[in-house]
């Protein structure tokens, strides 16, 4: 970005790195405008014993990030994605769990809701950029843009921003990649900012209370899919009351007794079955994806790259296959457990992101 006075459309989230950023960008002289998206209705929302969570969820997110902004003297705008949300995230999020996947919604928000709809409403407002407080670095490369960790390894978000193409990264900003969380709690206690000690956003905002089970069978019904628990030998060891309530790798709440731990290592949507087996079973030597999005253009053959197949997974070296259609095949060096289908893999070349796609 030129030093020049620009039109920045700042997404705020009315938490403190967002908040920071826009700060920053104010101070450096820009023309900054927040925005808020709407995403979730949790006046609505209960934790199934009657309470609400209105004092930790959104309406109040957006009152912080109103204050911030009437603090900073900004124009400030909340947009409503609520359909969009439900329709990108959560019925996909639902669909993903119905399927046997483990879905990962924070991808599919950030390529939908913040990256589509919201940077098409900064566009709208004739913003040069629109800038968010994640941790991950936009390089300017050649004629293009190189997407690249955070600088503060425990931040790092590449992982949740494969998706972003280069008529994105040319338009968005991530002003806090080069520091670190402590270094933007000090910002934010020098602009004074009220959200200086605010927690941590939590993993999936929509849930809450983490309870994703309940979550899943208020938006679809429950006692659809219970079935069979069944071991890789083929013998049948018991039960489940819903396939969702699975996941790869998952020991506990199996309930079965058996002389070895037993783990979930597949899950079958269609036959209703739960497959378990011993540790070795979850290793796996390659995996599939589709929706491959490569940050430049798809290499021509396989590639070598470090893969990364879970956000805080440690990358393992790998040589990825493009075979066409958005599809990728990843083959790597050393055999991984908890290989699951809905997740993310993403590949590195040491901190640049080359692509990334959803595990099959
Ligand atoms: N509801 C929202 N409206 C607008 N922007 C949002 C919203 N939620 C998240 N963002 C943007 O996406 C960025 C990353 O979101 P994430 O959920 O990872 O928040 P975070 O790391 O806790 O950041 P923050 O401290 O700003 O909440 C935020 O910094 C913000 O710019």
């Amino acid at each position: 970005m030129s030093q020049k006075r620009k039109r920045i459309v700042v997404a705020m989230s009315g938490g403190v790195d967002s908040s920071v950023t826009a700060a920053l960008l104010k101070e450096q002289g820009h023309e900054v405008i927040g925005m808020t998206m709407q995403i979730w209705d949790y006046a609505s929302f209960t934790s199934g014993h009657g309470e609400t969570f209105g004092s930790c969820c959104s309406l109040d997110d957006v009152h912080d990030a109103r204050r911030v902004a009437e603090s900073l003297d900004i124009p400030f705008y909340v947009v409503n994605f609520e359909k969009d949300f439900q329709q990108a995230v959560i019925d996909r999020f639902c669909d993903d769990y119905f399927a046997g996947r483990t879905p990962n919604p924070c991808v599919l928000c950030n390529q939908v809701l913040k990256f589509e709809l919201l940077l098409r409403r900064a566009r709208e407002l004739e913003a040069d950029y629109l800038a968010t407080g994640h941790y991950a670095r936009i390089v300017a490369e050649g004629d293009g843009y190189a997407l690249c960790k955070g600088l503060d390894p425990a931040k790092d978000q590449s992982y949740f921003l494969y998706t972003l193409t280069q008529e994105q990264m040319e338009r968005v900003l991530f002003p806090l990649g080069g520091m670190t969380k402590d270094e933007v709690r000090a910002h934010a206690a020098r602009f004074a900012l009220r959200v200086a000690e605010k927690a941590e956003s939590q993993d999936i905002c929509f849930v809450p209370d983490g309870d994703y089970v309940r979550f899943l069978e208020e938006e679809r019904g429950a006692g659809k899919m219970d079935g069979e628990i069944v071991h890789v030998s083929g013998t049948v060891l018991g039960r489940h009351c819903g396939t969702y309530r699975y996941t790869i790798g998952q020991r506990r709440g199996l309930g079965i007794a058996w002389p070895s731990p037993l783990y979930v290592v597949g899950i079958d949507a269609a036959s209703r079955q739960v497959l378990v087996g011993e540790k070795e079973h979850l290793s796996v030597g390659s995996l599939t994806l589709h929706g491959v999005n490569w940050s430049l253009s798809a290499p021509e053959g396989p590639l070598r790259a470090a893969c990364r197949i879970r956000y805080r997974h440690q990358e393992v070296p790998s040589t990825i296959t493009p075979l066409g259609g958005g599809r990728a095949q990843v083959d790597f060096d050393q055999p991984q457990k908890g290989v699951t289908p809905g997740q993310a893999a993403v590949f590195y070349d040491g901190d640049r992101v080359l692509g990334g796609g959803w595990i099959e």
